[in-house]
């Protein structure tokens, strides 16, 4: 039996610490900073948390926006889409998820791109 992903992260406590980091790393980034400007980001992390927590085997159900409706309008490119991979692989680093786990939750959010890129 595999361990699930969601244990892998950390669980909650460790999911809410991932994104919350993402979030800085990338409020830091002048590459992206520019499309969290105006976003309620308490809910915006709240959402994340949801989405991951449920997405990677745990008890959580997503409650927010659908990945076309989120990001449409923010023309969002490769460029923008590879730096929020960037600041989420330096969130897991800091939080020392395994490099396979690593692998298991990119893996996910790549499958997500075409949702999320050029809309
Ligand atoms: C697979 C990649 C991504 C996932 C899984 C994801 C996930 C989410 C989620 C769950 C929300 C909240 C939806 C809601 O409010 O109901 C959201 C909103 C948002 N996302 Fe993403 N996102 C991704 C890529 C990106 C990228 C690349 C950027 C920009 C660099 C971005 C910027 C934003 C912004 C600014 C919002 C807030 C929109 C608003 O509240 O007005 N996202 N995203």
């Amino acid at each position: 039996q595999e361990r699930s992903l969601y244990h892998d992260l950390g669980e909650t406590a460790g999911i809410e610490q991932l994104m919350e980091d993402m979030l800085i790393y990338s409020l830091e980034d002048p590459r992206i900073r520019h499309h969290f400007e105006n976003v309620d980001m308490i809910r915006l992390h709240e959402k994340l948390v949801e989405q991951i927590c449920e997405i990677s085997g745990g008890d959580c159900v997503y409650s927010g926006d659908d990945m076309v409706t989120s990001h449409t309008g923010m023309n969002l490119t490769n460029t923008d889409f590879n730096a929020l991979v960037e600041a989420l692989q330096r969130a897991m680093d800091d939080s020392n998820v395994s490099v396979r786990a690593q692998n298991r939750l990119l893996s996910l959010l790549a499958a997500m791109h075409g949702e999320v890129v050029g809309h």
